[in-house]
């Protein structure tokens, strides 16, 4: 007991004085980060100036009279006065002789980390530097000391040569050298796996030679690879769902809050049987899908084989020295955390006012009763911003009856927004939405905290706010598959894109995930411009990947065309029926990247404002947006279209068709709202992020979740700082605007050759495959620029045209030609 009172006084002392807030401020650790940096150069400086005039100093140090550090006579030479000469000192000669410039670089490392100038997995680092500066100091002992008999101080330290003596003593120097010789590869295996191919073609110099060397990858050693990564990095792995809920997972797993249902039978003397508890049944059950297995990069360029369906094939020396393309993949990858957003202060349940439940249960009863119809129970469920009356009529009361008497109750209870649901879907009874005299806003936090959605196994999770219920209500946006977004102006629209798109930022990975963002006002998602290297996609050369400018819109719609029949081009190629079935077998090693097989991201296009560009573009904008929406379900591009202008010539019966998905929120007249919802409420909804969801039968009222500019703002600043692709996903260039790997050569200009030509001209013709993704592999570059390359391989006859998306035909069998070609180009 008197334990506990002290640790208590003992945590209140520091709370009292601040010590705490102080210890974990920002603030401290940016200051003691810069002291460690610059401390870190400093014993660089000394470093160095120690390799001068250490002889100097070192007898001084070694027989230092006291007073003597003081150096008021100059007697230490280093650079850094007598504290340098003494630090330098203890790290060279008394420890890990030159090998002691791991020091401060260690310590600069963790400066830079303290002061979040980058992200760095600081352990990785310690571990790194500390068993490198050790091995060093051995193998300079061991190699450097014996050609070095003058030096001040031994090469290794004293640590390096006590380590060479003791075990030389024990397995003699064949032993030491053995075991530096495999410290040093085993520690360049963890920096490289590219360390292997090089050990075994040191041991195979003949084969290596000949240019046949051949090493056989396992899928064995491609699983033990990929363990070695996870245990490398130390950080989440890429693809498991497991993963995607660690990264908040310890902050969280709040299940949803229980649906406050008030029973208010007995207030209203209506002598009725106790009502059920309402159930809270959630509205989109989840389906679970299988997690795929994703592996390193390094392994999705990995090739397994000829046959697209043959498994764990040996792989061809070739495939393995392919360069890894950069944008695949990054396991270091942090997905952003619940500490960037804000709390809720009422910690996501809504407020109660009982006098207000029952003044409004009273009134509802008086009215009803002043039309005739008797009520046999009655039961109040509080949303956040709603509470709903349910109510149960006597025998023989007509449904019409009650619906007919919205405006009325509306009027005895002076309150907006009042909606009338007769029946409720699924039950019989009739509910009467009130709004909250006091609205709660729903907090993005805690909605993403909910256990909903830390468990979903969606592929495309989009959360949206709470139901009346109080419930996590969120959507598949692959099954939707595609959402319009209405509303009139400030009711909450660019919120709820902003909740999705959040939503969709907590769960995918940069690799899983592109979004096109198209902003015709310019202003909305300019907040996303940091993550543009992560998430967006874009066509190459526009500079802006958000996109506000009309032309450019038509532009990249028509790109996102043709990417969708270069999708279905490859998906039929795989046999596959869709973007998950597809990628499966490609992370299963079925499918042949040497034959344009490719992990393919889902896309998803935002589109602000859709009623401007339609004013302006009209057909041209409006033909692509159904096309994509009729087709690119299946290949992974989904849609979210926004409007403020709910009329029918921007919401055309096409676009009508093929968005299924509707979310209203509130608009000022009902023609509006059939024309978004084909049926009247959203002109009842009450604004800020009130709005209804249709995805099917009935729309569901949910009040849709708050984020400020400020919490993406963080967010997006968080996943900017993430290890990530370095540029945009680029699009293909649209069809009929430029020629692409696709076989028209048209525009291929020869006057103007590519740098890489000769190079890849080269490639080809050695590896007798003309394939247009080994070509962007090897070389680093876009899908645009090595379909150009092709064209320009086309037209010089070194390449047949494409079929498809096979590989072409190589028309030259060896180098010789080629340099003829090369010298008639060159004219
Ligand atoms: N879910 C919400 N919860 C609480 N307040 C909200 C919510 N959504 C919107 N609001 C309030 O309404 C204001 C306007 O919202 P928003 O900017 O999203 O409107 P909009 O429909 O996009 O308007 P416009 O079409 O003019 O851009 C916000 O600044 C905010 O104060």
């Amino acid at each position: 007991m008197a334990k506990k009172k002290t640790e208590r006084k003992a945590s209140n002392f520091k709370e009292a004085i601040g010590l705490q807030s102080i210890l974990k401020s920002e603030r401290t650790d940016f200051l003691l980060g810069m002291v460690i940096a610059l401390f870190a150069v400093y014993t660089f400086v000394a470093l160095f100036s120690y390799i001068n005039t250490g002889a100097e100093d070192q007898s001084l140090l070694e027989h230092t009279r006291p007073g003597e550090w003081l150096n008021q006579g100059k007697v230490f030479k280093n650079y850094c006065g007598s504290m340098g000469a003494i630090l330098s000192y203890t790290l060279v000669t008394k420890n890990f002789g030159y090998a002691a410039f791991f020091v401060p670089c260690f310590l600069l490392v963790s400066g830079i980390k303290m002061m979040q100038i980058y992200v760095l997995n600081i352990w990785k680092w310690f571990f790194g530097m500390g068993i490198a500066m050790i091995w060093l100091s051995v193998f300079l002992a061991k190699v450097l000391a014996p050609l070095m008999p003058e030096a001040i101080f031994n090469p290794g330290g004293y640590h390096g040569s006590v380590c060479v003596d003791f075990t030389e003593n024990v397995i003699g120097p064949p032993g030491l050298t053995a075991v530096l010789f495999f410290t040093a590869i085993a520690l360049l295996t963890f920096v490289s796996k590219q360390t292997i191919t090089w050990v075994r073609r040191m041991f195979n110099p003949i084969k290596n030679f000949t240019g046949k060397a051949s090493e056989i990858v396992t899928d064995k050693l491609s699983n033990t690879d990929s363990d070695t990564t996870d245990i490398e990095d130390g950080h989440t792995k890429l693809s498991t769902e497991d993963d995607k809920t660690t990264n908040s997972a310890k902050e969280t797993g709040k299940e949803s809050e229980p649906t406050p249902v008030i029973d208010l039978t007995e207030f209203s003397n209506l002598g009725a049987k106790k009502p059920n508890k309402a159930t809270a049944e959630p509205i989109i059950t989840a389906t679970p899908t299988p997690t795929p297995i994703k592996t390193d990069g390094e392994k999705l360029t990995v090739e397994v084989g000829k046959d697209e369906k043959a498994k764990g094939e040996q792989l061809t020396d070739e495939a393995i020295n392919t360069p890894i393309n950069p944008l695949e993949p990054f396991t270091r990858y942090k997905y952003p955390t619940l500490s960037l957003l804000t709390k809720d202060e009422n910690d996501g349940k809504p407020y109660i006012d009982m006098d207000e439940i029952k003044a409004y249960n009273e009134e509802i009863i008086k009215v009803l009763k002043s039309f005739g119809i008797e009520i046999r129970e009655i039961k109040a469920t509080v949303g956040p911003t709603i509470t709903l009356y349910e109510i149960t009529p006597a025998e023989g009361i007509r449904i019409t009856k009650i619906r007919n008497l919205e405006d009325d109750i509306a009027l005895r209870l002076s309150a907006l927004g009042v909606r009338i649901i007769a029946p409720i879907p699924g039950k019989g009874t009739i509910g009467i939405e009130v709004p909250n005299k006091k609205r709660h806003n729903v907090s993005m936090e805690s909605i993403l905290n909910s256990k909903k959605f830390q468990e979903t196994k969606y592929d495309l999770p989009i959360v949206l706010g709470k139901t009346i219920t109080n419930e996590v209500f969120m959507a598949d946006l692959t099954k939707i598959p595609h959402l319009l977004v209405a509303g009139a102006t400030g009711q909450g629209k660019s919120v709820g894109l902003n909740v999705i798109i959040t939503s969709l930022l907590y769960k995918k990975h940069p690799n899983e995930l592109k979004l096109v963002l198209i902003d015709p006002k310019k202003v909305e998602f300019s907040v996303y411009s940091p993550i543009a290297d992560h998430f967006m996609a874009q066509v190459d050369d526009d500079d802006e990947p958000i996109i506000t400018d009309v032309t450019k819109v038509v532009r990249t719609l028509k790109s996102l065309c043709t990417l969708m029949d270069h999708r279905y081009d490859l998906l039929k190629l795989a046999g596959a029926r869709n973007l998950k079935e597809y990628n499966d077998k490609f992370l299963h090693r079925r499918l042949n990247p040497e034959h344009g097989h490719e992990f393919m991201p889902y896309i998803v296009v935002i589109i602000d404002e859709f009623g401007d560009l339609i004013m302006t573009a009209g057909k041209e904008v409006e033909m692509p947006i159904a096309r994509i929406a009729q087709l690119a379900r299946a290949v992974g591009i989904h849609m979210i279209i926004a409007t403020q202008r709910p009329t029918t010539s921007i919401i055309t019966g096409n676009i009508k068709a093929n968005f299924p998905g509707r979310i209203a929120f509130k608009v000022s007249s009902m023609m509006d709202s059939r024309i978004i919802l084909d049926r009247p409420g959203a002109n009842q909804l009450i604004g800020m992020g009130d709005m209804l969801y249709l995805n099917g039968n009935e729309p569901t009222r949910v009040q849709c979740a708050f984020i400020s500019t400020k919490e993406i703002g963080e967010i997006n600043e968080f996943i900017e700082h993430q290890s990530g692709p370095t540029h945009p996903m680029e699009l293909p260039e649209p069809k009929g605007d430029d020629s692409e790997g696709g076989g028209n050569t048209g525009g291929a200009d020869m006057g103007s050759l590519d740098p890489f030509f000769e190079e890849a001209a080269r490639s080809v013709i050695v590896s007798q495959q003309g394939s247009t993704s080994m070509i962007q592999r090897r070389f680093s570059i876009g899908y645009n620029r090595a379909g150009r390359l092709m064209d320009q391989l086309e037209k010089a006859g070194i390449v047949g045209a494409a079929h498809g998306s096979k590989p072409r035909d190589v028309l030259i069998a060896d180098e010789g030609q080629l340099t003829a070609i090369m010298n008639q180009l060159r004219g």
